[in-house]
């Protein structure tokens, strides 16, 4: 008899999202859902050993059967774009968005990006690292087990390196799998905001010893309109891939520059934001395969009325992700099951979409679609056994956290914990 370590037993809906192919999904793609319904899964050695319907799996011999209960199970989350390391926070500047200062207007001011940019600066690495912890573990409590953090809120070296050398840390004690990028050309510091393109030089001589202590895999620019160019985004993307690194992009954020050609043109691996993307910007998208992550919690919580053509650019074969954009100024929120509930509201893409967008897309998004995003054998059983009925009912069901247990690499790092009713139960029936 084969011999397992865990045995999932009655999985109501099991999302594989393995398609049988490589690559993330693209464009219409995206509806077909790989699902099997009455489903099993068994793992050995924290990796899934054979994935299929109850009935072919029960003779398996399990150290532990877990009864998912005719539930949802799916692979873990992927979250493709966070800003996860930041002093401060930036809860003041609610009441100046109410009353109608634009968010570029705030940055402008020195507020924004660049008030975190001081709380950064003046914060202890053991205190940042408290602080990504604590957001690590609420992202994993929401079902993520794979994640992207960024720099960005140092501009300057010694505050970028401890950044992303505190992403380098947090990783030896988190059992989240963390890919680091390189936002150092996040804003123009006051330091320089006269000579952009001298700061933009210093962050690129940061790239070869961020290259060899291992600090990052992608560097990101925000290109917009009083950040940076296009062009000047274009030299400096073209000088990080020379430097070995693939490259990123947030991209017609708020203003439609031409952000989404620039990934086109540079190849980018993603184009983030582009709630302002050309019709143009999102044919070369699909023609260059670069992927579109869309952060429609960013809109929400920006009070736009103005959304990523989400539709447009799955009607022209662009593979699309999804991601929270967590930060402390355009979108706080660790909740990616928010996310796909705007999704589906305001992006209009369809629970099957939105699915692949947060799972196998959102890892190629990172460069992960080899090990996360799908339950396959030999892969990692990175899996989330959910409160739900079935894949239509997470957003559906909005603002809340569904998530039964989560599960990385066979272990499990988290369980819903139980309302203590004991008291009140109790009472009612007058014990
Ligand atoms: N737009 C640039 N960066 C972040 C916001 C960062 C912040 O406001 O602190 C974003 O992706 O929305
Ligand atoms: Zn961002």
């Amino acid at each position: 008899m084969e011999r397992a370590d865990l045995l999932f037993y009655n999985i109501g809906q099991l999302l594989t999202m393995d398609n049988g192919s490589d690559g993330p999904v693209k464009g219409k793609e995206m509806q077909n859902l790989p699902l099997i319904e009455n489903a099993a899964v068994a793992v050995k050695d924290g990796k899934v050993l054979k994935v299929g319907k109850q009935a072919e799996l029960m003779d398996i011999d399990a150290d532990e059967k877990i009864d998912c209960k005719g539930c949802l199970v799916s692979p873990g989350l992927v979250e493709p774009h966070t800003h996860l390391v930041f002093g401060g926070s930036r809860e003041h500047e609610m009441a100046l968005k109410q009353q109608g200062v634009p968010y570029l207007e705030i940055l402008k001011k020195g507020g924004g990006i660049l008030s975190t940019v001081k709380a950064t600066r003046d914060t202890s690495f053991e205190e940042l690292v408290d602080k990504a912890m604590f957001h690590i573990d609420r992202m994993m409590s929401y079902g993520i087990t794979t994640m992207e953090a960024k720099s960005g809120y140092g501009l300057d070296y010694d505050t970028e390196m401890k950044q992303m050398q505190v992403v380098k840390h947090v990783k030896k004690l988190t059992r989240m799998d963390i890919v680091s990028t390189f936002l150092g050309a996040h804003a123009i510091p006051e330091e320089f905001k006269d000579n952009p393109e001298a700061f933009l030089d210093e962050m690129i001589h940061m790239l070869p010893e961020i290259k060899e202590k291992d600090l990052a895999e992608f560097v990101d620019i925000f290109c917009e309109t009083g950040v940076f160019s296009v062009e000047q985004s274009r030299a400096y993307l073209e000088k990080a891939k020379k430097a070995g690194f693939k490259v990123k992009i947030h991209a017609d954020e708020i203003d439609p520059l031409g952000g989404a050609e620039l990934a086109a043109d540079v190849g980018a691996i993603t184009g983030d934001h582009l709630v302002g993307a050309s019709d143009e910007g999102i044919k070369r998208l699909a023609e260059e395969g670069v992927i579109a992550v869309l952060l429609p919690g960013t809109s929400f919580y920006l009070g736009k009325d103005k959304h990523a053509r989400a539709r447009k650019m799955i009607e022209s074969g662009v593979a699309v992700a999804l991601s929270t954009d967590f930060n402390p100024g355009s979108s706080v929120t660790e909740n990616l099951q928010m996310i796909m509930s705007l999704a589906a509201l305001n992006l209009k893409m369809t629970p099957e979409e939105i699915w692949h967008a947060v799972t196998v897309n959102a890892a190629y998004a990172i460069n992960r679609g080899d090990s996360a995003g799908k339950i396959a054998p030999g892969r990692h059983a990175d899996m989330v056994v959910w409160n739900a009925p079935n894949y239509l009912y997470i957003p559906y069901h909005y603002g809340v956290n569904h998530v039964q247990k989560v599960y990385k690499a066979g272990e499990k790092v988290y369980e819903k914990a139980e309302i203590l009713r004991k008291s009140y139960t109790a009472a009612a029936s007058g014990k």
